[in-house]
């Protein structure tokens, strides 16, 4: 199947289990919606679906291929295929670069970044960023310009699945649109499945082609624990 495919996945917080024999599968080609209330564990589900944490138990599949570790761990070639946007750019940034260093990132650190004034244009120009906004650092724009430069960070190795983490929560509705078009835009040309996660029901019913909830997330997490008889 072509899908990013997290089975049975378990994650805890010291005593404090956030996802328990979770199931989850996000196909390619479409933009999936995962809503449900703060705290629940919808952040913790995309970070192991983008390898950044490694569950107590579980496994992920890309088109069916197992991934053969978590974090640096996946080999580079495998990490790559999945990028993840988070709410808050500030956090996502080494605030010391520039603008054009932050989108430029994955490709320097997979040596593509000798000759990427190309990549870097065309990126700039999908998410909205002038030639003089690159040039800036993290404390010389806004939150919108910010996260403008992470999701070209996260497009710029043309992932297969991209998961958009409350992506523009914290944005104005004219960022938030143009956020989400280019995201659209990216997913027709590529074929690249998309997930985003978000509170907002109405953001959802606008994007998404179908919106997950996480009590179903849950609820089917539960009833296979039941047919498994390890009940809790
Ligand atoms: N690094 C961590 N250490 C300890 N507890 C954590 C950590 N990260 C998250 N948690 C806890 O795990 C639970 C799930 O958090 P998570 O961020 O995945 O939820 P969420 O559904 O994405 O919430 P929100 O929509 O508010 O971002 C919360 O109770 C949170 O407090």
């Amino acid at each position: 199947m072509t899908a990013l495919t997290a089975r049975q996945v378990t994650v805890r917080y010291g005593r404090n289990t956030v996802l328990d024999g979770v199931d989850f599968s996000l196909p390619a080609g479409v933009t999936t919606g995962l809503a449900g209330p703060s705290g629940c564990g919808k952040s913790t589900l995309g970070l192991v679906l983008a390898m950044l944490r490694r569950p107590a138990a579980g496994t992920l599949t890309i088109d069916d291929v197992p991934v053969p570790g978590w974090r640096h761990r996946a080999p580079r070639a495998v990490r790559t295929r999945v990028a993840i946007v988070f709410q808050q750019p500030r956090l996502a940034v080494d605030p010391r670069l520039r603008l054009r260093d932050v989108v430029l990132e994955p490709l320097r650190a997979t040596g593509r970044g000798g000759n990427a004034d190309g990549a870097l244009s065309a990126l700039a120009d999908a998410v909205g960023l002038t030639p003089e906004l690159l040039g800036r650092r993290p404390h010389e724009v806004s939150d919108g310009q910010l996260q403008r430069a992470c999701l070209a960070r996260a497009l710029a190795l043309r992932p297969s699945y991209l998961i958009c983490d409350e992506m523009t929560t914290m944005l104005d509705a004219s960022t938030q649109a143009h956020l989400v078009h280019t995201v659209e835009e990216y997913r027709r040309e590529s074929g690249a499945g998309v997930l985003a996660i978000s509170h907002d029901q109405v953001l959802l019913d606008r994007w998404a082609a179908g919106t997950v909830t996480w009590e179903t997330v849950v609820a089917t997490a539960r009833q296979e624990r039941a047919l498994v008889g390890v009940g809790h």
